[in-house]
């Protein structure tokens, strides 16, 4: 049995993985972490501290907030516990650092997206990068998200980034454009105008457009449910105990 403590359990993903891994029948949840600590049927704890010298757990999920999850994975990589982390604001700078403090042996496994199709799509828009001098990322979300643009978002426009080597927009007439309105034409992540939409209705959905001369092409992915995260999750907390150091990606896991 993998016995998983969930930080940020009272969350709207903290409480999906809670109840994922307790239908699973080789993880169990060891015990949850979240400020207000409301009861549940495993022991629960407001701070990580608490949680670490009060249970043994071998993997950590972290579905908490931008602000958070540095000082929680610091406190759980260096006791060597293996971690498996959603929360997104980390940089990649950040990552790295995590993980060289880490006790020897432990895994930091970091998917901005757990979604299968997503990380297809970021598949996807990295192969179609190198034949279109134009890419733009659109990504939309529920109102309460807290972070702008997504860790998905700024994850694949690093991706489009690498695969065209690092060439912003080739298209004429791009460099006389004017802005008429700051932020009118999105943020720019490596050269990637990413734009960031927040309404009711999304779960979370992303699309990117790729465009050349007379053609445009589209990739999108639409999350309906939080249950859409969950297998790879899973596929996660069964993966890290055999790894070590860091891993960025689900699709590290995948097939
Ligand atoms: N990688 C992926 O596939 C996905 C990633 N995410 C990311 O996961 C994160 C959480 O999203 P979501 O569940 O919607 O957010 P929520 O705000 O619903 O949940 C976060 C929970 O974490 C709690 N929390 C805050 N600080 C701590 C702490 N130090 N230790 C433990 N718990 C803490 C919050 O408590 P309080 O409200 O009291 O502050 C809250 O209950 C976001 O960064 C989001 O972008 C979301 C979906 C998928
Ligand atoms: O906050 C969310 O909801 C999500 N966050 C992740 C992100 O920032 O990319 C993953 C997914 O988009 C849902």
């Amino acid at each position: 049995m993998i016995k998983v403590a969930v930080a940020g359990y009272a969350g709207r993903m903290g409480s999906a993985v809670v109840d994922a891994v307790g239908a699973a029948d080789d993880m169990v949840v060891a015990c949850g972490i979240d400020p207000n600590a409301p009861d549940r049927d495993f022991p629960v704890f407001a701070a990580i501290d608490d949680a670490l010298s009060a249970v043994d757990f071998d993997v950590l999920v972290d579905f908490t907030q931008p602000s958070s999850v540095y000082a929680n994975l610091a406190a759980a990589l260096a006791q060597g516990k293996d971690c498996v982390v959603g929360t997104t604001g980390l940089t990649n700078d950040q990552l790295e650092e995590l993980s060289a403090k880490a006790a020897a042996g432990a895994c930091l496994f970091y998917a901005p997206n757990f979604t299968t199709g997503a990380v297809l799509m970021m598949q996807f828009a990295k192969a179609a990068a190198p034949f279109f001098p134009e890419a733009e990322v659109i990504e939309f979300h529920h109102c309460n998200k807290k972070d702008a643009p997504s860790g998905t978002a700024v994850r694949t426009a690093q991706m489009i980034a690498e695969a065209r080597d690092r060439r912003t927009s080739q298209a004429p007439g791009r460099e006389t454009e004017m802005e008429g309105m700051e932020g009118a034409r999105g943020a720019l992540v490596d050269g990637v105008p990413v734009h960031a939409v927040r309404s009711m209705g999304y779960v979370a959905s992303q699309e990117v457009v790729f465009g050349s001369m007379g053609q445009t092409l589209s990739i999108r992915h639409d999350s309906w449910d939080r249950t859409s995260y969950m297998p790879g999750v899973l596929l996660g907390i069964r993966s890290v105990g055999a790894r070590a150091g860091l891993i960025v990606g689900l699709e590290n896991f995948m097939g």
